[in-house]
């Protein structure tokens, strides 16, 4: 059902062995996604939102690892699993099934040297065996429709194919096993602005109609604040404010949401310095102690050079939302200000 728990990510940290130490790109990172719930992970380069993707898809490769948390992931037949242990036997069968993902290149995700029909037949057969070749071309067909691409074009092959068709044929081969969760890396990076713009409102569509969740990653601040039902900020490895977008945008209570806000990111480009903030994100081989922010923080208080603010709900003048600073104090389950 809409609405109940799909995802509950907890304390999940992912780091990348280096011969010059680790990278600690996510720190005990905690969320939870709700079944049909679009989620945006927003921050500067560098913050950990593809490792955090990545983690999640488990299609990480080495160096990265994940070195603690847990990622429960509750089935659509009731069943919770963690995906960070599943053996990969156990996973294969969430793949498009359960769980998609949609790159920000499709000339990457796709095999050049095969036809979209294959390559759709590929991933229908895998988890429907028993279905016909007709079958399979109907469903193709049906796929590409929903995305505003003729059948036929199913016969082409990737290169064939505009760099717009090609990043909606692969959000419908996202979508052939009707999956609960489609995560989004920068779906439409690879396109100009009016093909993104096209797309994006294709993905509303398509996730009001069938209701999938989606974490969505982006630059783009002003998209995400457009589609989010929530957005999760981070900051050198951690989430450091969740919470609406209209919350967040009206009412910042992260010095860095705010700068962030502020700063208004450069459309669709990366975002690697803030120009509202001074100085630059930390070296995550080794962060700065307390809050990783406070070194460019203009409102640091002088514990946050020691204490590592957890990220807490505040009070419910601020809505639902969580954040990791200590000028906001927590509430317990209790509603008592602490
Ligand atoms: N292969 C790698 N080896 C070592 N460190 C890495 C590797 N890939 C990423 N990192 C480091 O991990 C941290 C998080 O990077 P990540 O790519 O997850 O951030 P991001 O927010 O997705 O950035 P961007 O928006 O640029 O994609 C950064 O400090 C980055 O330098």
């Amino acid at each position: 059902m809409r609405g109940e728990p799909l995802l509950d990510v907890s304390r999940l940290t992912v780091e990348y062995v280096t011969e010059r130490g680790a990278v600690l790109a996510c720190n005990e990172v905690s969320f939870t996604l709700r079944r049909g719930e679009i989620l945006g992970l927003a921050g500067e380069s560098g913050s950990g939102k593809s490792s955090l993707i990545t983690a999640l898809t488990r299609l990480q490769r080495l160096p990265a690892l994940t070195t603690g948390g847990e990622i429960r992931y509750h089935t659509r037949d009731g069943h919770l699993l963690d995906l960070v242990t599943l053996d990969e036997r156990r996973l294969r069968p969430l793949r498009w099934t359960e769980l998609a993902i949609v790159l920000q290149s499709a000339m990457a995700a796709f095999n050049p040297v095969m036809r979209l029909k294959a390559q759709f037949a590929d991933v229908i057969v895998e988890h429907q065996p028993g279905i016909t070749g007709d079958e399979v071309a109907e469903r193709t067909g049906r796929l590409l429709r929903m995305v505003g691409i003729a059948p036929e074009r199913a016969h082409s092959y990737p290169h064939e194919l505009s760099g717009g068709m090609r990043q909606r044929a692969l959000i419908a081969l996202a979508l052939a096993c009707e999956p609960e969760l489609v995560v989004m890396d920068e779906p439409t990076t690879a396109v100009d602005v009016v093909m993104q713009r096209q797309i994006m409102a294709q993905i509303l569509r398509l996730q009001r109609r069938l209701g999938f969740a989606v974490v969505f990653v982006t630059h783009d601040l002003s998209l995400l604040m457009e589609i989010a039902d929530r957005i999760a900020i981070m900051y050198a490895g951690r989430i450091v404010e969740i919470g609406a977008p209209q919350q967040l945008y009206t009412d910042p209570l992260h010095p860095y949401t705010r700068g962030l806000r502020d700063a208004f990111p450069p459309l669709h480009a990366p975002l690697t310095k803030l120009a509202g903030i001074p100085g630059s994100p930390p070296d995550l081989r080794d962060p700065p102690p307390g809050c990783a922010f406070h070194p460019r923080c203009a409102q640091r208080l002088p514990e946050c050079e020691q204490v590592l603010p957890r990220l807490h709900q505040v009070l419910p003048q601020h809505g639902e939302r969580q954040v990791a600073c200590l000028l906001h104090d927590s509430i317990d389950p209790g509603g008592e200000a602490s």
